[in-house]
């Protein structure tokens, strides 16, 4: 039975206050001794617990390392990540027909996507552990967070890649960090199959989302949500709408709002309700939550543009499906087209991301318009990687150029009244 509960006795394993715990089975790990991503005991993933969570009243400075109370380590391996700015966005807001609509716009962390704050903290875990080589399975984005992270740590880096699905500005993001890349004749479950058996024989240090420490350094995008909607608003926000791959995000989210319950900084029934969204060619969750089921089916075939959630197997479902479900959330696929459309949107507020992102906005539209989400709700959605990710898929969404002679009259011609 899983249990999220963040109360109990410090077990003798703690350092400095911290520990790992099983979410199945309970069982307890020593945090810092050598790396441990799953439960020895029963297989289930882990989360790092805290003998105290902090409130607002102890944070200061910015970014990431604001929350340094509600993280493991107190610093990290930085190059100035968190601190996204919370957008309003007028257009998308009176066209979906909701209270307030803003967006959580974490392409504009370092690296372009909100990898950036898992890494500042796997990174400085990795170095705490003393391991040698960092490695990943990666969509993209991932791998261009470890590459820089690593390179910032001077650690050796070793990349994972779904051969032929990955997006050209993420790929050149590797590139140039120094990292060793291998493209892989398969897709990116069969990336996260391999790299997490080189981590079981001890050849890598894994900084996917499997590894705990990354997803508290995630968290504090709920964290800064809250923060900023309440600076913004007054208030907090009754919805969280947000692409789906790994699930990270989602079992991230929900603990930053477990932990701010267990502080007294929020009530529970203020926790936002947490939506997924997945791409319908790649919607493992979507299937799991439609069909209350605890776990989710493996999907050996998948395809969508987005290439960044080209995810059959979500490793952290077994925390993402509780998370939803006790927020009183749901998940919905979307297609391709309404992905595109949406990123369109975005731009059209000013807002440039990458076509994953652009599924939270697709996905608000389609359970707005089913009546699911309602017109009274005030909604974040979390838009997780830059427009420049994936140059190519901006360049198909938007519009070609004209060539014209080069001449005045023939520019001004050619431009229109
Ligand atoms: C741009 C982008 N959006 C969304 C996701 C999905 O996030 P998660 O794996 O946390 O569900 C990923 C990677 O997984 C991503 O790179
Ligand atoms: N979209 C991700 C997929 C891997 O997710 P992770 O959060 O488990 O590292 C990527 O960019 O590689």
């Amino acid at each position: 039975m899983t249990d999220l509960s963040l109360s109990g006795p410090v077990p003798e394993v703690a350092e400095d206050g911290v520990w790992l715990a099983c979410i199945e089975c309970g069982e307890t790990y020593a945090p810092f001794e050598e790396p441990t991503y799953e439960c020895d005991a029963c297989g289930s993933l882990l989360e790092v617990r805290y003998d105290e969570y902090h409130d607002f009243d102890s944070v200061a400075g910015e970014g990431v390392w604001r929350y340094a109370p509600a993280l493991p380590v107190d610093d990290g391996v930085t190059i100035e990540e968190g601190n996204t700015p919370l957008y309003e966005a007028p257009s998308i807001e009176a066209a979906v027909d909701v209270a307030d609509l803003r967006i959580k716009h974490e392409g504009m962390n370092p690296t372009g996507s909100f990898k950036d704050r898992g890494m500042t903290v796997g990174v400085r875990v990795a170095e705490r552990i003393g391991v040698g080589r960092l490695a990943c399975a990666s969509t993209g984005n991932t791998s261009a967070a470890l590459s820089a992270y690593g390179a910032r740590a001077n650690k050796e880096t070793l990349v994972l890649l779904p051969e032929g699905n990955v997006a050209a500005g993420k790929l050149a993001q590797a590139s140039l960090h120094g990292a060793t890349m291998l493209e892989v004749e398969g897709n990116f479950d069969d990336c996260l199959d391999i790299v997490s058996e080189l981590a079981d024989r001890g050849e890598v240090y894994l900084l996917n989302s499997l590894n705990p420490f990354r997803l508290e350094g995630q968290k504090t995008i709920g964290l800064e949500i809250i923060e900023q909607f309440r600076d913004q608003t007054g208030s907090l926000p009754d919805r969280i709408v947000l692409p789906v791959g790994n699930a990270g995000n989602t079992a991230a989210l929900h603990k930053a709002f477990r932990e701010l319950v267990a502080a007294g900084a929020i009530e529970e029934a203020e926790v936002p309700t947490l939506t997924g969204v997945q791409a319908a060619g790649a919607a493992p969750m979507v299937e799991a939550i439609e069909n209350g089921w605890d776990s989710v089916t493996r999907w050996e075939d998948v395809e969508t543009r987005a290439t960044a959630i080209r995810i059959g197997e979500p490793v952290n479902a077994p925390k993402a499906i509780p998370a939803i479900r006790q927020t009183g959330g749901t998940a919905v696929a979307v297609e391709d087209e309404e992905i595109t459309a949406a990123q369109r949107e975005l731009a059209q507020d000013g807002i440039g991301v990458e076509p994953a992102s652009a599924a939270s906005v697709a996905g608000l539209r389609k359970l707005r318009e089913a009546g699911e989400i309602t017109a009274d709700e005030q909604v974040v959605c979390l838009t997780t990687g830059h427009l420049l990710k994936d140059p190519d898929a901006a360049a198909e969404a938007g519009n070609d150029p004209t060539t014209v002679p080069n001449d005045v009259d023939a520019v001004l011609d050619a431009a229109g009244d």
